[in-house]
Order: C-alpha cells, then structure tokens, then sequence
C-alpha cells in the first residue's frame, strides 16, 4: 500500500515525541555513500515556532533540514538510519510517499528559483502539481498576501516571475510553498542571496508566517537565528582522524543558548572564534 498525502492528514492532532512536536527527527547515522555527513542528532520541530540550524560550514545543516521532507532521497548513494515523525507515522517508512511529504513539509531555498512563467502561474504551479483545482485564484491571491507580495504583483500577474527582484522572487517562492497550505515550512538559507533590505522584509514575513505555519530554517547569520527564532539548534563538526561528520552539540531555547550556551563549542562558535 502506498501512503498517500490524505492519509498523511488522517489524524492532523497526533504529535511525536512529546506535546507540541509537530516533527521529532533522529538521525542516528546519515551517508552519502560511503562518506558519512551526520551522526547523533536528534531535533524536536515545535508547532507555531521557528527552530534555527546553526554552525559551521559542513556540518550538516542543511543535510539535516533535507531530511525533514526527504530531499535528500533525491541524492545517489543517500542512506538514513533513525526516524522523522510526523502525524504519527515515520516518513520514511517504505509504504510513505515523499511526494505526499512534500505537500504538507514544504521547502524555500537558498537561490530564488522561480520558474520562467507568470507570477500567477507560479503560485498556481504548486496547486496544479497538488491537484488542487477548485479556488485557484482565490488560493493564489491569499498565498500571494501571505507572503507579503500581492500588493506589489496584483496589477502585473500575467508578468513573468524572473522579472521581479531577488527578494520579491523569494516571496514569490515562499508563496508558491504556501500555495498548497503545508504544516511545517523548510528554508535552506532563504536570504543569503538578498540583500539586508529584502533580508529583513523575509524576516518580518517569517515572524508573520509562524502565525499559521511551522518553520524550521537553516541560517549562518546568527543574528538571524536570534531576531527570527525561538529554538535553535547547534551543530559541529568533527574532524578527527580525518572524518568530517556533523552532529547536535546543543539544541535549547534561542535565547539561552547565546545567552548561556552550556557547550564549548557552542561558547566558541557564536562568540565568533571559528566559523
Ligand atoms: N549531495 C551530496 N552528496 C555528497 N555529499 C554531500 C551532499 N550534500 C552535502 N554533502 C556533504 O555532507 C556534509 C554536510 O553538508 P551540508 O551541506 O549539509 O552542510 P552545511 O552545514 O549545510 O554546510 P554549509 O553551511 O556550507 O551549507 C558536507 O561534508 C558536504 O560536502
């Protein structure tokens, strides 16, 4: 039997891993062939709040993210070993669909990519791939208005998506995101592209957005990570014996672990001594 996205909604109360935990996700292992890039991180997705994925570069942030909605299935030689939960069923069970993922877990990413078609057509792309037929220009304007672009689109539909600016193209991809209106957001580094301006508008937007939407994302500004997020997540990387496999140092409340880290490595890393 394969799981489809309806039966992914069949029971939209159940938690995992504790109250409030819309995703708990173990990674006990995680290679790409023969390299393994995670190990020993475990990281609660908590409803209504933004969790932040912090650390140097390469230790597994985005691998992490990735694996909350099986992007990284998409990768040759991906192997995982531990769980993702969501709606009490473990998403990489065989008989569940990523594709039914992908609906309710959905996913920004660092470049904006929006296709070469309208601004409209952007938005009602999601919902067509969705199947989602009735209301499309309704959904399309209120995915429009979530991300805090309609008023700057609303007179120009019909013009092309590449035709706007890198940060009205990364609302115009988070709108594409919502479209199809998913439990839990992922954004891989959504403004490292952007200038602070277009930065600060996508940070206000996700402060709007937790308001109806889960959101975990990866970052390495962290002044981000404290301006926007409630939980964080540090990782590090070891490089012993010429390994270099990431894993959890410190998960906590944002502002407890830059105000008190309780690891040295995370005293190090947000006090600036490595990047
Ligand atoms: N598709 C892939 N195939 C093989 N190795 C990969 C792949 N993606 C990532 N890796 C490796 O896995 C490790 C973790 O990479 P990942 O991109 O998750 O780290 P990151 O912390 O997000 O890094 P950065 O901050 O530089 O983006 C790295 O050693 C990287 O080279």
């Amino acid at each position: 039997m394969i799981e489809t996205a309806s039966s992914l909604t069949a029971n939209p109360a159940a938690t995992a891993g504790g109250t409030g935990v819309v995703i708990d996700c173990m990674i006990n292992e995680l290679f790409y062939g023969s390299f393994r890039a995670v190990r020993d991180t475990h990281i609660p997705i908590l409803k209504g709040k933004i969790t932040a994925f912090i650390g140097p570069s390469g230790c597994g942030k985005s691998t992490a993210l990735r694996c909350l909605n099986r992007m990284n299935d998409l990768v040759r030689g991906f192997r995982f070993n531990g769980h993702v939960h969501f709606r009490g069923k473990d998403i990489y069970h065989p008989n569940v669909d990523p594709v039914a993922v992908r609906r309710y877990i959905g996913m920004v990413f660092q470049q904006p990519n929006p296709f070469a078609m309208s601004i409209y057509n952007n938005v009602a792309f999601g919902l067509r791939l969705n199947r989602v037929k009735d209301d499309v220009p309704e959904r399309v304007e209120n995915a429009l208005r979530g991300a805090a672009l309609w008023d700057e689109v609303k007179d120009k539909l019909k013009a092309s998506g590449l035709s706007l600016s890198g940060g009205q193209q990364q609302r115009l991809c988070i709108a594409r995101a919502i479209a199809t209106e998913p439990s839990v957001l992922l954004m891989d580094e959504p403004c490292s592209a952007l200038d602070p301006i277009a930065t600060r508008r996508i940070e206000e937007l996700m402060v709007e957005l937790k308001k109806k939407y889960t959101i975990a994302v990866v970052t390495h500004n962290l002044q981000q990570a404290q301006r926007v997020a409630d939980k964080t997540a540090f990782m590090y990387v070891d490089t012993d014996g010429g390994a270099r496999t990431g894993y959890l140092v410190e998960y906590e409340d944002t502002d407890r672990l830059f105000e008190d880290p309780q690891e040295l490595h995370t005293k190090q890393y947000i006090s600036g001594e490595f990047s």
